[in-house]
């Protein structure tokens, strides 16, 4: 009988720089409402960045557009997709609340959607790869932690937990932190 192996969890690495300065081949990851909306704190600079990402994101979403919550704990990863000649990154969106501003979920209910959304993405992640895409690495920001108000700490204490499922499953993500900012 094959000896037990000891559980994998998902590594958290803490850094300091600006997420879209990522190298090529990176999965850069950031918090979404449900609603395909990227309109303030750093969606906003996504939108502007990845305009044909967007597009996709708000596509995506519109299907669901009757009911939003579907989406929640989910993921979406949009493979590069820019004609600008920019940086070849993945954008991974992490549906961890349904709404946004007055309307976003409560704390509790975006730790959960987080942990499930992280999940998926990794699942994403690791069939894109099988299937032959050169995806480097992953590095988020400190999601949910400005505009949908979850101190990052409890955001990292969640991500923690999560149980790699097999070897070819990326274990590692690198949160950015801004200059000013504390993980
Ligand atoms: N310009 C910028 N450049 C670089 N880093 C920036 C930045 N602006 C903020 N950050 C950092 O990025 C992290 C997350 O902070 P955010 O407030 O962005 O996101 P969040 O994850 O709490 O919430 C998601 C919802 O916020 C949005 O706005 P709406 O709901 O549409 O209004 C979305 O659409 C979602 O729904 C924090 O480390 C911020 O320091």
């Amino acid at each position: 009988m094959e000896a037990n192996k000891p559980k994998r969890y998902l590594q958290l690495i803490d850094s300091k720089g600006d997420l879209f300065n990522a190298p090529d081949d990176t999965v850069i990851i950031h918090a979404c409402n449900c609603l395909g909306i990227w309109g303030s704190g750093i969606a906003s600079e996504f939108k502007k960045k990845y305009p044909a990402a967007y597009k996709e994101h708000f596509e995506y979403c519109k299907v669901h557009k009757e009911n939003p919550e579907e989406l929640r704990g989910t993921a979406q990863l949009i493979a590069p997709c820019e004609d600008s000649g920019g940086p070849c990154h993945y954008v991974g969106c992490l549906f961890t609340s349904t709404r946004y501003g007055k309307s976003k979920d409560a704390p509790v209910e975006i730790l959960s959607a987080t942990e499930q959304a992280m999940m998926h993405l990794l699942e994403l992640v690791t069939k894109s790869i099988a299937e032959g895409n050169n995806i480097s690495e992953l590095r988020m920001c400190l999601i949910n932690s400005g505009k949908f108000g979850v101190p990052f700490a409890e955001t990292s204490r969640v991500l923690r937990t999560i149980e790699i499922q097999n070897e070819n499953m990326p274990h590692k993500v690198t949160a950015m932190a801004r200059a000013e900012e504390e993980h």
